[in-house]
């Protein structure tokens, strides 16, 4: 089998060798699917995974916009089109320096793993820029989002492909990209999801993807008789998944220790209660600072500047910043202190080296594209209620939440049990994500 495995991905690195975050993707699900597909007759000799590491479409494009000063700038747009087996292409928009095809690959290529878990009909895609809205007023912001929609926009639409946020695109950024959607194609349709409510979106959408990890991580507690209750939660960044992630802990009887973002974290001793979380929404999402300030203002607090918060002894885990976040000697100070519990909110935090500690401690740990699928899954709903042209109450939206998070969780049991009764989530993950696609390609012939 390892050398299955081995001829497979040295085919994937000759073609894609200078992409080390997709080749990190698909080594994961290569271990864990290669041997499934050795099992399974029907998926042998048709070559399906070496057909869903090749993106059906990868869009790249220049973006030219000026700022406040008059002065141009070029920045680099793109939109990966991985797969659309099961629906139209569905994924988030990422701006952030950071931003190049290698990453973009590796989170369409989770995406559509994910995707197929939350049992909706979406495809897997994603895009974004190198654009870094970083310290740019909301005019500047409002002028790279039109001149990047300018291109994208003959591209993507409601039946082929919906794209949404991710880092660096939050409700401001959906805004100005619907906007001028709109204004070019003169409709006005569901192409994008994680819109303001008055105007196509859905209620619970921007908790969606930290709900849904807490829904996932309550789940995964549940098969061990534990729950959140009295448990010292850590969660790392402080954007859109780190913050309705604390408030779903908070609501669930946990104490969240600490908040970081790429500066450093803040550990509170008396934990982040919900006056103090209002505060770092506040002070994330409307006067855009950074963590340090939540240390100014309160006592309890202190800041730990260039440090990640996993050396803060804690029972769960859940990081929610960005990939590769939390390393090998991370996971072992985490299960050292007691962990008994990681989620993944962010796509990737955890390297290979923390996951298989993780594994080797038999502790708890869900990967992303199964524990962050409350996100794109409420978008699958959004998606649903502007095709009907109705709006589901808060409470509908969460119980449907809800309710997928606990199917993807019993999907991950089903494909990821080891016969030792400990479930490999990871495992269960990629093979459940798997199937459902595969299936859908193997009917539509080879294409
Ligand atoms: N939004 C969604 O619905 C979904 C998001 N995700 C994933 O969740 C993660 C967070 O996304 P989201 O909360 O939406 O993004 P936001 O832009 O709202 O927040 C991102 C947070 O992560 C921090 N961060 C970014 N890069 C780094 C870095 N290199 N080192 C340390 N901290 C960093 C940011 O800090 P700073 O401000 O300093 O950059 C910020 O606190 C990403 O991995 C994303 O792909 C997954 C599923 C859905
Ligand atoms: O809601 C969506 O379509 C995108 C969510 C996303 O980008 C993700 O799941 O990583």
């Amino acid at each position: 089998m390892e050398a299955k495995i081995k001829a497979f991905m040295d085919e994937v690195k000759s073609r894609n060798g200078h992409e080390p975050e997709f080749i990190q993707a698909v080594q994961e699900v290569a271990e864990t699917v290669i041997p499934y597909i050795a099992k399974h007759k029907i998926y042998n000799g048709k070559n399906i995974l070496l057909r869903m590491v090749e993106p059906e479409r990868l869009l790249s494009f220049r973006v030219a916009w000026v700022d406040d000063n008059g002065e141009i700038h070029v920045n680099r747009g793109y939109r990966i089109q991985m797969n659309s087996a099961i629906g139209p292409y569905k994924g988030g928009l990422r701006f952030h320096p950071t931003v190049n095809a290698s990453v973009l690959k590796f989170l369409a290529f989770e995406q559509v793993f994910k995707n197929s878990l939350t049992t909706l009909p979406m495809g897997g895609g994603k895009g974004g820029s190198d654009f870094d809205p970083k310290g740019k007023s909301d005019d500047e912001v409002m002028r790279f989002c039109h001149a990047f929609m300018l291109e994208l926009n003959r591209h993507i639409g409601p039946n082929t492909d919906v794209p949404a946020g991710d880092i660096g695109v939050g409700a401001r950024e959906i805004g100005f990209l619907f906007g001028m959607y709109k204004k070019i194609r003169n409709e006005f349709t569901g192409v994008l999801t994680g819109k303001g409510r008055s105007w196509g979106g859905s209620l619970i959408r921007p908790e969606a993807t930290g709900y849904g990890t807490v829904y996932f991580a309550d789940s995964m507690l549940k098969t061990k008789g534990e729950s959140f209750k009295g448990k010292k939660v850590v969660i790392s960044g402080s954007g859109n998944v780190a913050q309705y992630a604390a408030e779903k802990v908070l609501q669930l009887g946990g104490k969240v220790s600490t908040l970081s973002d790429s500066g450093g974290y803040i550990h509170d001793n008396d934990g982040i209660d919900a006056e103090k979380l209002a505060f770092v929404m506040d002070l994330k999402n409307n006067r855009r600072g950074r963590i340090s300030e939540y240390a100014d203002k309160y006592d309890s607090a202190t800041y730990h500047a260039g440090k990640t918060p996993w050396e803060v002894a804690c029972d769960i885990a859940l990081p929610c910043a960005t990939q590769n976040e939390l390393g090998g000697d991370d996971a072992k100070t985490l299960i050292k202190n007691g962990c008994i519990c990681v989620a993944e909110g962010a796509n990737m935090p955890s390297t290979p080296e923390a996951i298989h500690e993780f594994h080797e401690a038999r502790i708890l740990f869900a990967p992303g594209k199964a524990s962050n699928a409350g996100g794109v899954a409420t978008s699958g709903l959004e998606m649903s209620q502007n095709s009907l042209r109705i709006s589901w109450s808060r409470e509908e939206v969460d119980q449907r939440l809800k309710d997928i998070m606990e199917d993807i969780h019993n999907s991950c049991v089903e494909f990821g049990k080891d016969a030792d009764g400990y479930c490999n989530y990871v495992k269960g993950a990629n093979i459940a994500g798997f199937v459902k696609v595969a299936d859908a390609m193997l009917a539509q012939g080879v294409i």
